[in-house]
């Protein structure tokens, strides 16, 4: 079994109604096999398997890039989806919150095309040697190629020389707005190999450049991810491969009448996580009516948030618990003030004794709830776990598109509210998407209540 993560089982079916005999594992026998096979042959030639490769790809590239970037003050990297959130996924895992604050390079990701955010972002580099760095797999997203513009136009006002130097790009080898650019300018670029979705792009140099060019071990990274591609692919026993065993069971309660997934670190630093984590499993497995909605949480934080509803509210959820061991701990000091005596049971204790014992309560009250769940134990979150978790989530969300019989790796919900946007922009062959757009749109609006709320309206207590 893999040294760093380990997965326990034993509560996680719940209060299930399960007909004499029957046992969910079996249930999906063949589906799990079959879905084992498919990722050995990855997907059997199919478009979007590259990411099971990754690891296996060399990183000099990116270190020799990350060195580069290293010779700025600063860098705004414009990217969204897939080519933002794995970034900030690792950086606080590994790095933590305060990353700018300590190194002597500053990063801003700048992924909302929202003014406000824009403006804050460029008011903190404009006085300092930065670096504009796009990440897109398309090269074509708007909300990217947009901030792109503004950045790349700031800068070209405020500095001597060309901006190109400034300026690496890392997309699509072949295709879209990006590689045209770096094919007309000679701008530094890196690839983000053609059959990498964005979603599951983080291994690739789409995730790897922020990190490796703010410190982190993109190389123990890369080795955590190819030891969990060893372990995951010479493993054929359903009943031991975990992401065999996690995918029957997230299929088995789906069908139970339990479509959100909860994903539930004891870890400020895996809050991110659980950001990338909703992105892999909603774009990949939300299809043709099916699919869990990835709920994010974190302990302690929705102890007193969520989880009145997880233990209390409708039995309509599997959650997925990780606690983190390995942490440097606290020590809360013996208590000796009167009016505190109350609290001389934490005295000699540790915090993250504590936050670890919640981890046990919280699971351990769903449970008594019978609601189901399963449990994760990180040895420890450094490059290398971190590297397993993250393969380890690629392999099972694409083990369970399969299962459900979807494709994993295409997202033909989100492309239509992409036209959508490209029409209202603007876009030259994207007319016909305005009109539509248009249309609908109206009819939401038409259900707009007469009148400013409040104006004509009768308040009665
Ligand atoms: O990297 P790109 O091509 O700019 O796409 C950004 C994001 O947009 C999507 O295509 C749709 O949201 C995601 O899958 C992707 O991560």
């Amino acid at each position: 079994m893999n040294p760093l993560l380990r997965f326990s089982f034993g509560a996680s079916l719940g209060r299930v109604v399960l007909r004499p005999g029957e046992d969910p594992f079996a249930l999906y026998e063949p589906l799990q096999t079959e879905a084992h096979r498919w990722y050995l042959a990855e997907g059997d030639g199919s478009a979007g398997f590259g990411w099971a490769d990754l690891p296996l790809r060399s990183c000099d590239d990116v270190l020799e890039a990350a060195g580069w970037l290293r010779s700025f003050e600063a860098v705004v990297q414009v990217g969204i989806g897939g080519s933002a959130l794995g970034n900030l996924m690792l950086h606080q895992a590994l790095l933590g919150d305060t990353v700018n604050e300590r190194g002597p390079l500053r990063f801003y990701l700048a992924d909302n095309p929202d003014p406000a955010k824009v403006r804050e972002i460029w008011d903190r580099v404009k006085d300092r040697r930065t670096a504009l760095v796009g990440v897109s797999k398309s090269g074509s997203t708007a909300e990217t190629t947009s901030q792109f513009l503004w950045f790349k136009e700031q800068m070209e006002c405020r500095i001597d020389g060309p901006v190109g130097d400034r300026i690496l790009l890392v997309t699509d080898p072949a295709e879209g707005v990006f590689r045209a650019y770096v094919n007309q300018t000679g701008c530094r670029s890196l690839p983000i190999p053609s059959d990498v979705g964005g979603r599951y792009s983080v291994l690739s140099p789409s995730g790897l450049l922020s990190a490796a060019a703010l410190g982190v071990d993109v190389e123990a990274l890369l080795c955590g991810a190819r030891e969990m591609r060893s372990f995951l692919r010479g493993c054929s026993d359903r009943r031991i491969n975990p992401a065999l065993r996690l995918a029957a069971l997230h299929r088995y309660h789906e069908r139970q009448g339990r479509p959100m997934a909860v994903f539930f670190p004891y870890s400020s630093r895996l809050e991110r996580f659980a950001e990338w984590y909703a992105q892999l499993w909603a774009e990949s497995l939300g299809k043709g009516g099916q699919g869990t909605t990835p709920i994010r949480a974190l302990g302690a934080i929705d102890q007193h948030s969520q989880v009145q509803l997880y233990v209390d509210g409708p039995d309509d959820k599997f959650a997925t618990f990780l606690h983190v061991g390995g942490e440097e701990d606290l020590l809360l000091p013996q208590v000796v003030d009167e009016p505190l005596r109350g609290l001389s049971y934490l005295g000699g204790r540790g915090l993250g004794e504590m936050l670890s014992r919640e981890a046990r309560a919280t699971a351990a009250a769903l449970a008594s709830r019978g609601r189901p769940l399963v449990w994760i134990d990180m040895e420890r979150l450094d490059a290398r776990s971190l590297g397993q978790l993250v393969y380890f989530y690629e392999v099972l969300t694409a083990m369970v598109g399969r299962m459900m019989d979807l494709n994993p790796f295409d997202q033909p919900g989100v492309e239509q509210g992409k036209r959508y946007t490209y029409g209202l922009m603007g876009r030259k062959g994207f007319e016909e998407h305005a009109v539509e757009a248009q249309e609908w749109f109206a009819r939401i609006d038409g259900e707009t209540l007469e009148g400013p709320l409040g104006e004509d309206a009768e308040v009665t207590e």
